[in-house]
């Protein structure tokens, strides 16, 4: 089928799913590994990188400011540069390329344009464009707040201490961060506002700062200070990714079957690795073995209370669980999630909705009721995560067709095909 086919029908499993599958790379590690390297003092490795669209435009974004950036089989070969101008920089809808690109393009000589897909002009920067220009920064974002935009480098910023508000996005701080290091006065952001999600995510910068050599101080709650010093990036070596690990497990989960993830990290900072308690509280069984990740699907599907700030990534998947529960559902803390992709709240509602299910939005989050459901399309809105939950739904219930299967591309190109190994 081609890449373009509008509709994709979801296979249904006549039969417990029992799999074992191999995903690519976490989005989030590769895409700051190729930050980390692109700000180093010497060349170095990129290894078992996620190819994708959201890291394809990263690499694009840092050759484009004069960084190398080379396939070397598998891997990337990174050989850094001072970043300069004038460059032009597609973020496409990549939260990471348009959140930890601006902090680097401060530091180039010349100016640097930002502009994406429609919605990335929708996707809040506001908070991290003002930091910048506390920070020293020159930017012309004609008084929007949002791309397009343009950065005009003077090939150095003077940095010291931030404040702002990092609700909306836990890549605004992750941004400064990633780059802070190279500001003469190093960084000291300080979040004042409702809570900063995703804190894996910030965990996950901050170890691999430190791994890059770089001193991090995170010990105050809202604090983050990074002394000004030399990036050393050694080889990095990628973790799978574990929120595209999401729908496989729940696979194994709303079939009753079993479903092996190979590679799982003993010691994880994505947010995948919460999968664990909340798959095993909506009825799934793990066991851990050298060959992976092993959920075990008991044929309970049970629903879920569960606050989700901090693994907001997550929601979709466990939301099509939700859909096929026994039991009623409420996922909370995830008022943000209405500035990803699509306002994803909004949208699981509808779609599970539309297929006869009972779905209510709460301002942060939502309700799911148990409530039997039929075919019909489900569309993903351009959101990677929408298009995956409706190919959990589709195992259960007859007749889905997912919409714009190939907005996949964004995080794991090769889905439809792992799905199928699945799900055969
Ligand atoms: O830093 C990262 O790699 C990410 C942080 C999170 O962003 P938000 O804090 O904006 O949700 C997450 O949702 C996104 O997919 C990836
Ligand atoms: C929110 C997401 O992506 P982004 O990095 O574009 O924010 C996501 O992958 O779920």
């Amino acid at each position: 089928m081609p890449e373009s086919a509008p509709h994709w029908p979801a296979p249904t499993a006549r039969t417990p799913v029992d799999a074992t599958v191999t995903l690519p790379g976490s989005k989030s590690m590769t895409n700051r590994a190729l930050m980390l390297a692109a700000l180093s003092e010497t060349p170095s490795a990129v290894r078992r990188p996620l190819r994708s669209r959201d890291t394809d435009l990263m690499a694009a974004a840092l050759r484009s400011l004069g960084i190398g950036v080379a396939e070397s089989g598998a891997d990337w070969k990174v050989a850094p540069a001072h970043p300069r101008g004038p460059a032009r920089v597609d973020v496409g809808n990549a939260g990471t390329v348009m959140r930890f690109l601006p902090p680097l393009a401060a530091l180039a000589d010349g100016d640097v344009a930002f502009d994406g897909d429609p919605r990335a002009r929708e996707r809040p920067v506001g908070p991290l464009l003002e930091a910048l220009r506390t920070l020293g920064a020159d930017i012309d974002d004609g008084g929007r707040g949002a791309l397009p935009l343009t950065i005009r480098g003077s090939g150095a910023l003077a940095g010291g201490a931030v404040r702002l508000d990092a609700s909306g996005s836990s890549q605004f701080v992750s941004a400064l961060l990633l780059s802070g290091a190279r500001f003469d006065a190093g960084v000291e952001i300080r979040h004042e506002g409702p809570p900063v999600p995703s804190q894996p995510h910030l965990d996950m910068t901050v170890e691999m700062l430190r791994a890059a050599g770089v001193s991090v101080d995170a010990s105050t709650p809202d604090t983050w200070r990074v002394a000004p010093s030399p990036v050393k990036a050694g080889e990095v070596v990628v973790e799978p990714d574990l929120s595209n690990a999401a729908p496989f497990l729940a696979a194994a989960l709303v079939t009753g079957g079993r479903v092996t993830v190979v590679g799982w990290p003993e010691h994880t900072a994505q947010p995948g690795g919460a999968l664990r308690r909340l798959f095993a509280d909506m009825g799934g069984e793990f066991t851990a073995g050298d060959d992976g990740l092993t959920l075990h699907g008991t044929g309970e599907v049970r629903g879920i209370t569960a606050d989700l700030r901090e693994v907001g990534e997550l929601t979709p998947t466990v939301a099509a669980v939700a859909a096929l529960a026994e039991t009623p559902s409420r996922l909370t803390g995830i008022a943000h999630l209405r500035r990803h992709e699509t306002d994803r709240i909004a949208a699981l509602v509808r779609e599970i909705n539309a297929l006869g299910g009972d779905a209510e939005e709460l301002p942060d989050g939502l309700v799911i009721r148990p409530r039997p459901l039929h075919g019909g399309v489900f569309h993903s809105y351009d959101d990677h995560r929408m298009a995956t939950s409706g190919a959990v739904i589709g195992l259960a219930v007859d007749g889905v067709e997912v919409e714009n299967i190939a907005t996949t591309a964004k995080t794991l190109p090769g889905f439809r095909d792992l799905w199928a190994e699945v799900t055969r």
